[in-house]
């Protein structure tokens, strides 16, 4: 029996210090059973005294791999298990994707895709590798069994996955994130997001196929409160996957000589403040006039902190976030007079991303409300985002409140 449900909008924020908590009455039959599953290294681990990698690494009889901590998970809760094999095929598509990216310059695998190029349904261009990443995602969450349906950055309308109907959950995903960069082997990345699949989703045998295809399709739209997962693979110089079901974040990186993701970043808390702010600041001259004056503010320690905030910007949005989970500070791509939406796509950027921020104790936002709070009307609509240390992002939303210069 599969449960339909909604986050309530507007569920008030309960404690700051730890990650965002959605009140009990909205979470799903997963997310009421979490409190309980932290391997005890990780559990012991506070902000003040967080678990070293060596700790988090050493279990009886080797290291914690991202397998082994899923199958702990799935061990201490059976309502992981389902998740436990969805990660399994997350992590071999991630492998999969890091040997390409790491190749690309041998392969010929740098380009655009096909001659002359060919673009996605937002009008960009798609690299050789968006489309071969993609190709890899699809073919192992299918492969899973767990699936209905995929929402992808690659692909114009979300994907049914008919061989797995009555499936559990759907997934969005962007494939290389960032991609722009990849010619320059500079940072990319995977990006997912795990919802449950609502009732309505469940087909019986006589059922109208493409009514009920069509109702599995707006599966996709949920808001970022109802993920019960959410991660992001970063193709750097390490390849290293953070990703959080709703009890913290955690960080593990791809030990090329076991080929396996071995757990190096246990409970990620984001500072409560940084020194960093990371914005396209070329957009500045298109920004509102508080956001140009709060990142002036920055610039020159006018801000609340009285510190020079110093500025780092990849253009690869899993590059930035990473950075910022661990040294704090501020990244966002605003909204401006010529893109109000800013360029960042809700569903398979900004909610996963602000599901692991919020999860590591930092807080993400429209510049007006929580982007987990929003729900998607479109499955490529584009959002405003600013994400970070808490009290960074408190002054910008106070920032942004501000009139026109006083
Ligand atoms: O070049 P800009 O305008 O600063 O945009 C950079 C942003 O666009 C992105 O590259 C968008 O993502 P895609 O590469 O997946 O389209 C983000 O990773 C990054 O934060």
């Amino acid at each position: 029996m599969k449960v339909a449900y909604a986050l309530a909008s507007g569920a008030a924020l309960v404690g700051t210090s730890d990650a965002f908590v959605a009140p009990a009455a909205v979470r799903s039959p997963l997310q009421q059973q979490r409190t309980s599953s932290r391997p005890n290294v990780v559990m012991a681990a506070t902000a003040e005294k967080p678990a070293t990698s060596k700790e988090a690494q050493a279990v009886p009889g080797g290291v914690m791999t991202l397998s082994r901590y899923m199958l702990d998970q799935a061990r201490i809760n059976t309502d992981y298990q389902d998740l436990e094999q969805l990660m399994g095929s997350i992590q071999y598509a991630c492998k999969t994707i890091a040997n390409l990216v790491s190749r690309a310059g041998i392969s010929d695998l740098t380009g655009l895709q096909g001659d002359g190029g060919s673009v996605n349904v937002q009008g960009e261009e798609q690299k050789k590798l968006d489309v071969i990443s993609n190709d890899v995602l699809k073919n192992a969450l299918r492969s899973s069994g767990k699936l209905g349906v995929i929402a992808s950055e690659e692909e114009d309308t979300p994907v049914l996955v008919e061989e797995a109907f009555n499936s559990k959950f759907v997934a969005v995903f962007d494939p290389l994130d960032g991609s722009s960069n990849i010619d320059a082997a500079i940072s990319t990345g995977t990006i997912f997001g795990i919802f449950e699949e609502t009732e309505e989703c469940i087909v019986d045998d006589d059922a109208d196929m493409d009514e009920a295809s069509q109702v599995c399709l707006l599966n996709t739209l949920q808001p970022g409160g109802s993920l019960v997962a959410a991660g992001y693979c970063m193709y750097s110089s390490s390849t290293i996957l953070v990703f959080t079901m709703g009890d913290g974040v955690n960080g593990f990186t791809l030990d090329p000589q076991i080929g396996e993701f071995v757990m190096t970043h246990p409970n990620i808390q984001v500072p409560k403040r940084g020194k960093i702010y990371s914005f396209n600041e070329a957009n500045s001259p298109d920004w509102p006039e508080n956001l140009q004056t709060y990142v002036t503010d920055l610039k020159n320690g006018d801000g609340e902190s009285g510190e020079k905030y110093s500025s780092r910007y990849i253009g690869s949005m899993v590059g930035d976030v990473h950075r910022t989970l661990l040294y704090g500070g501020i990244f966002g791509y605003p909204g401006d007079i010529n893109n109000p939406n800013g360029k960042l796509r809700l569903l398979y950027e900004g909610a996963p991303m602000a599901f692991i921020c919020e999860q590591a104790g930092g807080m993400a936002t429209t510049g007006t409300q929580r982007v987990m709070d929003i729900n998607p009307e479109k499955v490529h609509q584009r959002v405003p985002t600013y994400l970070g240390s808490a009290e960074d992002v408190t002054e910008l939303i106070n920032a942004l409140k501000k009139e026109k210069a006083e």
